[in-house]
C-alpha cells in the first residue's frame, strides 16, 4: 500500500443539520444539552445517519516503539518498561484495558518497534528507532512500510465492524518526538514544546530540551514534506499511528484522539491526508503543554480536562463514555410531539 492517500471526504453536513434539527424537538430546552448536542451531531455526520446508532465496537488500538533519543536520558522511566508494559497490556492489567472496559470498547496492541520480543510482533518494522537528535529514525523504506501497516491496521478494524476508533501510544521517551513533530508543524519554540512526560525532573528536562532543540533542528532542515518528517524525526508507531488515524478518515469512521503523542502523529496524518481531522474529536487536554498547539491548530475542543499525562489511549477512553451519551440522546430521547410536552410559549 502506498503513503498516497486518496482524498477525504467531509462527514455529511446534511446529516449534522438534521440531527440539530432533531435536538430542537427532544423533550429539554432548547441546547440545554450544551456541548453535547454538538457532539452527538458530529457523530450523525459521521455516520451519515440521523439519529445516529450507538457505537457497536469501540476499539482502542495501541501502538508500541521504542525510541533512540531515550538512551540520551529524556525520561524518568527505563526503555525496558515499553516491552514490560506490552505484556501488561496483553494481560489486561494496564490504565488504558480498565479505562477502555469501563467505556465498552476493546484494546489491541501493536508491537512496531519495542526493543525486545513481544508476543503482539507480527507487524514489527524494526527494534527501536535512531537517535533524533542526530540521525534519522528511520530508512524511506521503513517509514512507508510503517505508513502503511497503520493504514492495514486501520482497515483491517473497521472491515471488522469498528465503528469508533482510538488510538494509543506506549514507548519510553516518545514525548520527545512528538515535542519535535508539534515543533516542526506548529512553527513553536522548542522551549514551548518540552514537557515534563513520565515525571522528570529539571536534570532531565534540561538534556530534553537540548535533544528536542537538536532534534528541530534536523526535522526542519526536512522541508514540509510529511514523510520525511516522520522518517527524520518519528519512529515506526508514530509513523504507523500517523497512517491509522489519515486512513479511518479515509474509511469514515470517527476517531477519538488521546494526548501530546497520538496528537502530533495526528498532525502529521493531517498533512498525509488533508481534511482528515474532520473526522476526529479531541478526547482529553493533555497537561503537555504541546499538546494545546495540536488542538489550536486543528480546532478541536477537547471533551475533558482531568489533568491526564499518561497515553495508551487513556483520555480518549474516558471521553468516549460522554460521546455515546451524546449519541443515544439523540436516539433515544422522546421528542415534544411524542411524550405530549408543551413547546415553548410562542412556538
Ligand atoms: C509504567 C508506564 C506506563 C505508561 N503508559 C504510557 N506511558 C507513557 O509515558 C511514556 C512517555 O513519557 P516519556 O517521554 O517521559 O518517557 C510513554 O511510554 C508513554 O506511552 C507510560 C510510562 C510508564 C513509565
Ligand atoms: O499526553 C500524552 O499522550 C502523554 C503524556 C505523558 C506521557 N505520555 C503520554
Amino acid at each position: 500500500m502506498s503513503t498516497e492517500f486518496p482524498r477525504v471526504d467531509t462527514p455529511s453536513r446534511a446529516a449534522e443539520d438534521a440531527a440539530l434539527r432533531r435536538h430542537a424537538r427532544l423533550t429539554k430546552p432548547l441546547g440545554s444539552l450544551g456541548r453535547l448536542e454538538a457532539l452527538g451531531a458530529w457523530v450523525a455526520a459521521c455516520q451519515d445517519r440521523c439519529p445516529p446508532t450507538p457505537f457497536a465496537r469501540a476499539r482502542v488500538v495501541v501502538f508500541a516503539g521504542d525510541h533512540g533519543i531515550a538512551a540520551s536520558g529524556v525520561s524518568a522511566y527505563p526503555s525496558e518498561v515499553t516491552g514490560q508494559m506490552v505484556a501488561n497490556f496483553v494481560a489486561g492489567g494496564a490504565a488504558i484495558n480498565v479505562l477502555a472496559a469501563a467505556a465498552g470498547a476493546t484494546v489491541r496492541v501493536v508491537d512496531m518497534a519495542v526493543n525486545a520480543d513481544t508476543p503482539v510482533g507480527d507487524h514489527k518494522i524494526r527494534r527501536s528507532c535512531g537517535s533524533i537528535d542526530r540521525e534519522d529514525a528511520l530508512t524511506d523504506e521503513e517509514t512507508r512500510a510503517a505508513i502503511a501497516t497503520g493504514r492495514a491496521i486501520a482497515d483491517e478494524e473497521v472491515d471488522g465492524g469498528a465503528d469508533l476508533l482510538i488510538a494509543g501510544d506506549m514507548g519510553i521517551g516518545n514525548t520527545t518526538p512528538a515535542a519535535v513533530l508539534i515543533a516542526a508543524l506548529t512553527g513553536a519554540e522548542p522551549v514551548a514544546v518540552v514537557g515534563r512526560g513520565t515525571g522528570i525532573d529539571d536534570q532531565t528536562w534540561m538534556r530534553k530540551a537540548v535533544a528536542i532543540r537538536d532534534a528541530l533542528r534536523r526535522a526542519r532542515a526536512a522541508g514540509g514534506d510529511p514523510v520525511a518528517l516522520l522518517r527524520t524525526s518519528a519512529g515506526a508507531d508514530l509513523a504507523a499511528m500517523a497512517g491509522f488515524l489519515a486512513q479511518a478518515a479515509v474509511r469514515k469512521t470517527p476517531v477519538i484522539l488521546d494526548g501530546v503523542v497520538v496528537s502530533a502523529a495526528a498532525l502529521v496524518a493531517e498533512d498525509l491526508a488533508p481534511g482528515a481531522s474532520k473526522w476526529w474529536v479531541a478526547g482529553h487536554r493533555s497537561v503537555e503543554p504541546a499538546h494545546a498547539l495540536v488542538l489550536e491548530q486543528l480546532e478541536l475542543e477537547p471533551i475533558v480536562d482531568l489533568g491526564m499525562r499518561l497515553g495508551e489511549g487513556s483520555g480518549a477512553a474516558v471521553a468516549l463514555p460522554v460521546l455515546t451519551a451524546a449519541v443515544r440522546v439523540l436516539a433515544e430521547m422522546a421528542t415534544f410531539d411524542e411524550a405530549g410536552v408543551s413547546t415553548a410559549a410562542g412556538d
